[in-house]
């Protein structure tokens, strides 16, 4: 099942430096090791934002729901999930 996610993230501007930087590390770390998987196939910078647009490819909502909530930003992440199907004009 493919799901396109947009993920806008509000971290807290008195947010101390070294928690931003182990929460953007660990942020790192997760998102890196479902992309090996291969459940987050793409992830995207959303010009002139700190936000991202990334399409997940996994088995269930729920498993969408687990990765997402797993996140280490989750607190801080504003999350719109479009699930995706084929287009009919697509060719590939
Ligand atoms: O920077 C972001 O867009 C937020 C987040 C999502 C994956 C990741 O490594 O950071």
């Amino acid at each position: 099942m493919l799901f396109a996610v947009r993920m806008d993230v509000d971290l807290p501007r008195d947010l101390a430096p070294a928690e931003r930087e182990d929460l953007v590390a660990r942020e790192r770390a997760y998102s890196q090791e479902l992309q090996r998987g291969g459940e987050w196939a793409h992830i995207w910078r959303i010009v002139g934002l700190y936000s991202n647009i990334s399409i997940f490819d996994v088995d269930s909502n729920a498993r969408l729901h687990e990765i997402l909530s797993g996140l280490p930003l989750f607190p801080f992440l504003r999350i719109e999930v479009t699930p995706l199907t084929a287009h009919p004009s697509a060719i590939r």
